[in-house]
């Protein structure tokens, strides 16, 4: 698998170590707070397995899966919801924890749901911002690091499916697209 990757654009340690400092901020930032912390199905799964553990004061956890209706061109904005939350977010403050930031029409949807069933505060942190994707205004709280216009797959990204499970994030050789 690791052969099919043209460039690592995010080494495993850069990663590991922005995960460190990014934890710390949300520790000062939640202490006493009790957040609700949201991964959102699947690609955020690495990113939020491993930033809980750098967060250290108590948490709640919880998972949603949505996915964005229409296609490449026609694209409403609307998401459906394929798992939401088991927990209410009623006067909860929530931190989303996401992988990208793409076009950015998947979080403007979830930020304002979770204001629309009364969270206290929703803060939004992505492992990658990739601001020239955006359809939609959109600023995170958090971003890890900002990556170009291109498609990248790794720590919880993929592409059809796979490389979810490489610890770093790469961009794949053209012939994997072209079969
Ligand atoms: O800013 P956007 O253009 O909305 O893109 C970002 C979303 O797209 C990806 O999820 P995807 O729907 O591919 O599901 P997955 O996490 O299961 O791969 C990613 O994990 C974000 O949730
Ligand atoms: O660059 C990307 N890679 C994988 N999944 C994505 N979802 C939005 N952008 C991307």
């Amino acid at each position: 698998m690791r052969d099919e990757i043209k460039e690592i654009l995010i080494t495993e340690e850069e990663i590991q170590r922005k995960i460190v400092e990014i934890g710390k901020g949300l520790t000062e930032e939640y202490k006493g707070r009790f957040p609700l912390v949201v991964g959102v199905l699947k690609g955020s799964l690495p990113f939020m397995g491993d930033l809980i553990q750098r967060i250290d004061t108590h948490i709640e956890l919880d998972v949603m899966d949505v996915s964005s209706y229409g296609n490449e061109t026609v694209s409403s904005g609307e998401v459906k919801i394929v798992k939401d939350l088991n927990t209410s977010v009623e006067g909860r403050d929530v931190l989303i924890v996401e992988d990208i930031i793409d076009s950015g029409l998947t979080l403007s949807y979830l930020v304002k749901l979770f204001h629309y069933r009364k969270a206290k505060s929703v803060k939004l942190v992505t492992l990658l911002d990739k601001p020239e994707g955006r359809k939609v205004e959109l600023v995170p709280d958090i971003v890890g690091f900002t990556v170009p216009d291109e498609f990248v797959v790794g720590y919880g990204l993929d592409y059809a499916e796979r490389y979810r499970n490489l610890p770093y994030i790469g961009i794949l050789k053209p012939e994997v697209y072209n079969g």
